[in-house]
């Protein structure tokens, strides 16, 4: 492949994983993963710069903000960290740390790294004025009313010697104990719980509603102060000077000399954070003194003067003692490791106690598929190698074969049909997984169907979730998406199951009482405003992802006219292609299809668009490229592409000779400026962008 092309692809990858963990709270791959990724991405970049796509992940702040908040500016940028996963690269850091500072001495203070979400705090004459989320480094959410609800952040300062206006950051966190008795409420209301305590405390600092808020017990470390006067001198002083005006700073600082006591202080860390009341997932390393940190300065997303070292999964050997089936929602087979710890090979083989790992008890591991088996060469029996990383289902990495002449084993049999409906199972030519092609009965085909409907991204129901389906669904009340519609509060009052968690044994009750009735019937409600292409997209038809889904909704405009639509008039839309079209095709062939689909439309659902194609406005940038850059007065980045697209200009992905314009908003990081001006690029601003559409 092309350098180009990896870049390009990496980019995509990441902006993927970047949208799944700051919008959906997912982890799709563990940070590990994710990191590596990313530092491929940036090798790349650095070797080919002309490549280095304009939105690029290496370039700027993972997160974005969202639409429910007053968006707000930074006073001054909330940056990343540099991370690293090993010793060699931390001694590198500091390598570069001491020859930009040009042989002066210096020192480190060590932190620990916690897992929750920065928080920026601005104080006003002593008084907190306002809280607000990372966001994108530039803009973030005000969540001030959210962060009142921290009982540690003090909402008065008194001291005589405070700057009239300053900031302090911290991370917000859920406390462990906060974060067990939140999940344990969600299984008992059949809402879906929370991955882990980063994503239940980023889902409760952004709830609508403070007094939930409140009552999840939310907690924040302050590890920073910034004011315009030189206020402090180093970053210890700083310490000890918010602890002193009441702040919630974390003991376990240190301050160290050298590189050496830094890695005395993370080998000291590695087992003794299990024991914190909360998730950590390394250490942070900063420049004590703010003299030298300004020496070294800041890249465009993290400064030069801090990196944050993380701690690898913790990886264990243990026992595979059974492997079941799991059928997936959209009718993958995924095999799934049982497994115990080394000491427990004398049980019963159904007895599955699991390995103790990273602080919890790993009783499943994924396998993935059937190649993947075959790659690891296991068998039943075998000592195997499991990791776990934070969130991240746990896996198996390896087996050590040498213990077989000890313990003998045996082969593992992969099913030839399927274990939730017993249809014969098929591979497609190519791929890797084993799927159940009966995709009308397969009961978690039927229920992932549902959950796919009501994602955020389709028909956004968020007062439903997998348990609350899940009980619709056993007791034969919601088989399709449109059952949803004919739901009644006679009809949901009083419903209840008893839910196994399979993990801890224990068996727990949901019941729908008035409130969550209310709930439910008004989410289902509001999902009828939701605008076509959403609707499109919830009906799962298979390639139509939500991008596919609003080209075909701009393009047709109605269900009617998609339905209809032909396969010729179908690639004739523009990005749609062969594959798209025969699946939208063979979609509306099927009977029972057809029929969901008119009942969807009798429900009420939108079926048609009012979405226009971009209109064009006029031709004054006809034939000129623009690359955009930072952030606008008056325009969002998108709004800023459609009017250079409506007035005929093109958008170019990088900055390079060909270039005729870089748009150059606030905050653009500055070696995009430099390569502009050195290939001769004219550079605009907003107020000459804006006179050059009124010529
Ligand atoms: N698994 C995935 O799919 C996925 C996707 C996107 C991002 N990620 C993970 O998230 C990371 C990017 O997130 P990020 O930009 O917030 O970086 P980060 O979480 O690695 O580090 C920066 C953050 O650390 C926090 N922090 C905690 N303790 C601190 C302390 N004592 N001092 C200073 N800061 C402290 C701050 O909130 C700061 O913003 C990636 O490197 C990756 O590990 C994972
Ligand atoms: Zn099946």
């Amino acid at each position: 492949m092309s350098p180009e092309l990896q870049i390009q692809e990496l980019t995509e990858k990441l902006h993927h994983y970047n949208d799944r963990y700051y919008q959906d709270s997912v982890s799709e791959i563990s940070d590990y993963e994710f990191d590596q990724l990313l530092k491929e991405l940036k090798t790349l970049e650095d070797q080919y710069p002309e490549f280095r796509q304009l939105d690029s992940p290496t370039q700027r702040v993972g997160g974005t903000i969202t639409k429910t908040f007053n968006a707000v500016y930074h006073r001054y940028p909330m940056l990343s960290l540099d991370n690293t996963y090993n010793e060699q690269e931390l001694r590198s850091f500091d390598e570069r740390v001491r020859k930009g500072l040009d042989g002066e001495a210096y020192e480190y203070i060590c932190e620990l790294k916690f897992d929750g979400i920065s928080l920026s705090f601005t104080y006003e004459n002593g008084s907190l004025v306002r809280g607000v989320t990372r966001g994108d480094g530039t803009r973030g959410d005000e969540i001030t009313n959210n962060v009142k609800t921290i009982r540690t952040l003090p909402l008065r300062v008194k001291s005589e010697k405070l700057p009239p206006l300053f900031e302090i950051r911290g991370e917000g966190f859920m406390p462990l104990s906060s974060f067990q008795k939140l999940n344990e409420e969600m299984e008992t209301l059949g809402d879906n719980q929370y991955a882990n305590p980063r994503n239940a405390a980023s889902g409760s600092f952004k709830l609508q509603d403070s007094a939930e808020t409140a009552r999840r017990g939310l907690d924040c470390y302050i590890y920073s102060f910034l004011s315009d006067q030189d206020f402090f001198k180093s970053h210890e002083e700083s310490l000890l000077g918010l602890k002193s005006w009441g702040f919630n700073v974390s003991p376990g600082w240190r301050k160290v000399d050298n590189i050496d006591d830094v890695l005395a202080y993370i080998h000291e860390w590695e087992e003794k954070r299990m024991t914190l009341p909360l998730a950590t997932d390394g250490i942070v390393i900063k420049v004590n003194s703010f003299e030298q940190q300004r020496e070294l300065g800041f890249t465009a997303k993290s400064p030069r003067w801090a990196i944050s070292f993380k701690y690898k999964a913790e990886n264990k050997p243990a026992i595979l003692r059974l492997v079941t089936y799991q059928v997936g929602r959209t009718g993958t087979i995924t095999p799934v490791a049982n497994l115990c710890d080394l000491t427990e090979r004398a049980l019963p083989l159904n007895k599955i106690v699991g390995v103790h790992l990273s602080g919890t008890r790993v009783k499943r591991a994924t396998l993935h598929n059937a190649n993947e088996l075959e790659r690891l060469g296991i068998q039943l029996g075998d000592t195997v190698f499991v990791e776990k990383s934070g969130e991240i289902i746990p896996k198996i990495t390896g087996v050590d074969v040498t213990q077989r002449e000890q313990y003998p084993t045996e082969p593992i049999i992969f099913p030839t049909h399927c274990p939730e409906c017993g249809s014969k199972l098929e591979r497609n030519e190519g791929e890797v997984a084993f799927f159940c092609p009966n995709d009308s009965h397969c009961p978690p085909q039927l229920k992932g169907r549902i959950e796919h409907f009501i994602h955020r991204k389709a028909m956004n129901i968020e007062s439903l979730g997998e348990g609350k389906i899940e009980l619709l669904f056993d007791l034969d009340l919601v088989r399709t998406p449109a059952d949803l519609y004919d739901l009644t509060y006679d009809k949901l009052l009083g419903l209840e199951k008893n839910i196994l968690n399979e993990e801890t044994g224990k068996v727990k009750k949901i019941s729908f009482r008035e409130k969550t009735v209310e709930n439910i019937l008004a989410g289902i409600e509001l999902s009828k405003t939701v605008p076509f292409k959403n609707v499109l997209f919830a009906l799962g038809i298979r390639f139509v992802g939500a991008t596919v889904a609003e080209k075909l909704a701009v393009y047709f405009k109605s269900i009617q006219n998609l339905r209809s639509a032909t396969y010729d008039q179908l690639v004739a839309v523009p990005e749609i292609g062969g594959r798209i079209a025969l699946s939208i095709e063979s979609y509306f062939s099927v009977p029972e299809n057809k029929q969901l689909v008119e009942r969807l439309e009798k429900a009420g659902l939108q079926m048609e668009s009012d979405e226009k194609p971009i209109e064009i406005e006029s031709n004054v940038l006809e034939g000129k490229t623009f690359v955009i850059s930072g952030t606008f007065e008056n325009f969002e980045r998108d709004d800023l592409k459609d009017k250079i697209e409506a007035n005929g200009g093109r958008i170019l992905s990088g900055v390079s000779g060909k270039l005729n314009y870089l748009l150059a908003g606030a905050n653009m990081g500055p070696s995009k400026l430099e390569k502009a001006r050195k290939l001769g690029v004219t550079i605009l601003s907003e107020e000459e962008f804006l006179a050059m559409l009124n010529d």
